[in-house]
């Protein structure tokens, strides 16, 4: 017996124009992407919440994670989206009635099916190894079969692009017997991802007119046009995109949803999205990162956290008078923000608008900013680096700005010792020499490094006089060479990023020692975690 299909969500999405999500079937087909069901389950709801049209979950029946995953989906409480099984038309010589492929379709009781069907006559004779006549018959009479259990049904026409400039005759047959038989929509994919928005559009532009068909675009981004092609394909008359979050897809992805959205939204005008929703653009993109397990890509348009980083001086002192002067958009409205850069090609306004960023308020005071302006280029001279440590940067402007250093502990000495044994163990053990609130402080630590051993030296000769360390943790330790011909002789750069639960920070060092850059960048990772636990510097 077929399952019955799940009622609509309550509120989808005005039908006029479908946003169609396909990050759990094509997105899944990324190298490098691992989805458990619950994973699934984990997108799907940040989809829903985005408020995406349809959600394609995947080929029920082609694995077991993907039959489970729809059996577990139907019990979901969808908000906006209508969940979408795909699947591929009848085996040539038999019945979609018999076809269980077909029926496994409708046993996902997903209220709307995808087809994948072949509109290159190429693909039918040798991939298929069937007549042209015959898929046509494969397409229709899956669609009606569907379409006769109460599916809604959309068709992927594979290779559209390819097989319209081969054969134009026959890929708007494969449009009509799909639109003939019932499908509501007919998707036009640009499945090598070969094409270009000129092509895309003149193409989608004849379809629509020649054969009246509700027209959708399915773009991979082979050419880095996916979103170019897919918004030509919309300018051309598709009113059905599909998209993956973040671009993720076979090969090099597919059309990112995020920029797709972003703009279908706010340079078309077009109401695709609930209210509100966009606002939750950057929060999902990195989310459904997350549950990948991918770093979110820092430039990606609109959701990067670069997307509105300014780092050239010329670039903030125009951005002081107006941000739309170097922005394409206010970047709260797709719940990003923007972010100043400070580094050697940091200016004045640079400087300005970074302060305000971290509550400083340099304005008026020429020769102060003047002076961090020219610390901050005489240090990067060096190595430093502080669009990348935040943390350090604003230590150097609060020092100008108090004419002091803010400092909780001050250095005698530190060593750092390395044995390594006949039997090849290696042991790291560290001493600290410090001064804290007027006491002196010796104190050793051992670990599975020389910095590992300096950070635990630091932290046991000063947690009783500040307990507040010991919510300090080590998140991230990057060492990169600066004068790579030097060898082991070059200058060293060490970042390291630190949190306490709330928040993270990072912070810099260079020096031609890796453990002094690494001593460096802790001292000001410590100090500025203890002033953002609210402590006054006592050195
Ligand atoms: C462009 C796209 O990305 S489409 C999405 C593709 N996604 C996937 O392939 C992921 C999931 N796929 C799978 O798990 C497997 O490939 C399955 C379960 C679907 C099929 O596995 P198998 O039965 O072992 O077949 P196999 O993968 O070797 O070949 C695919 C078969 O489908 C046929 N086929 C391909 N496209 C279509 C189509 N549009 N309509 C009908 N049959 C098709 C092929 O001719 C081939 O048939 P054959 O077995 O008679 O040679
Ligand atoms: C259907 C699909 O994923 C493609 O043609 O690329």
């Amino acid at each position: 017996m077929t399952t019955p299909a799940t009622p609509a969500a309550p509120d989808a999405p005005d039908d006029g124009f479908h946003v169609f999500d396909t990050t759990l079937r094509d997105g899944a087909q990324r190298e490098g992407i691992h989805l458990t069901v619950a994973d699934k389950l984990a997108i799907a709801r940040h989809l829903d919440d985005f408020g995406v049209g349809f959600i394609e979950g995947g080929w029920p029946g082609a694995n077991p994670r993907d039959t489970e995953f729809f059996r577990r989906a139907r019990e979901l409480p969808w908000r906006h989206a209508h969940l979408v099984a795909f699947g591929a038309t009848r085996k040539a010589g038999t019945t979609a009635a018999e076809d269980p492929q077909v029926q496994a379709l409708l046993d996902s009781g997903a209220p709307v099916v995808t087809l994948v069907a072949k509109s290159h006559d190429k693909h039918v004779e040798l991939a298929l190894r069937t007549t042209p006549e015959e898929n046509l018959a494969m397409i229709a009479d899956t669609v009606r079969h569907l379409r006769a259990a109460g599916r809604r049904v959309f068709v992927d026409c594979e290779h559209f692009f390819d097989g319209y400039a081969d054969n134009p005759g026959y890929a708007l047959d494969v449009v009509r017997a799909a639109a003939g038989a019932g499908a509501d929509v007919v998707v036009l994919c640009d499945t090598n991802g070969g094409m270009l928005p000129a092509q895309v559009q003149a193409t989608v532009r004849t379809v629509v007119a020649d054969t009246g068909a509700r027209i959708g675009i399915h773009a991979q981004d082979d050419t880095g046009c996916a979103v170019a092609n897919t918004l030509a394909a919309v300018d051309a008359g598709a009113t059905h995109v599909q998209c993956t979050a973040n671009g993720y897809g076979e090969r090099v992805g597919n059309a990112n949803l995020f920029p797709v959205v972003a703009a279908l939204e706010l340079k078309y005008g077009k109401r695709v999205l609930p209210p509100g929703a966009l606002k939750e653009m950057t929060r999902i993109s990195h989310a459904i990162a997350e549950v990948v397990n991918l770093t979110p890509s820092t430039h990606q348009p609109y959701v990067g956290l670069s997307a509105f980083a300014h780092k050239a001086g010329l670039h903030a002192s125009a951005i002081k008078v107006d941000p739309d002067l170097y922005q394409h958009i206010d970047p709260e409205l797709v719940g990003n923000s923007m972010r100043m850069l400070v580094s050697d090609m940091a200016g004045r306004a640079s400087v300005e608008l970074k302060g305000r960023e971290l509550g400083y308020d340099l304005e008026g005071d020429r020769d102060l900013v003047g002076r961090i302006v020219a610390r901050v280029k005489e240090q990067e001279a060096k190595g430093y680096t502080y669009e990348a440590a935040d943390a350090s940067f604003e230590l150097l402007l609060r020092d100008e700005v108090t004419g002091r250093a803010a400092r909780f502990f001050r250095l005698e000495s530190w060593r750092a010792i390395t044995d390594q044994r006949a039997d090849g163990t290696l042991d790291n053990e560290a001493t600290v020499k410090l001064w804290a609130k007027g006491e002196r402080v010796v104190a050793t630590g051992e670990g599975n490094g020389p910095v590992n051993a300096l950070d635990r030296a630091l932290r046991g000769g000063l947690e009783r006089t500040f307990p507040e360390l010991a919510r300090l943790q080590l998140v991230d330790y990057k060492v990169r060479i600066l004068a790579g011909r030097a060898g082991t002789q070059s200058t060293t750069r060490v970042l390291i990023t630190t949190g306490d639960g709330e928040g993270e920070w990072s912070t810099v060092g260079v020096a031609d020692n890796v453990i002094a850059a690494s001593w460096q960048a802790l001292e000001d990772a410590y100090t500025y975690g203890l002033l953002r636990a609210g402590l006054r510097p006592t050195e």
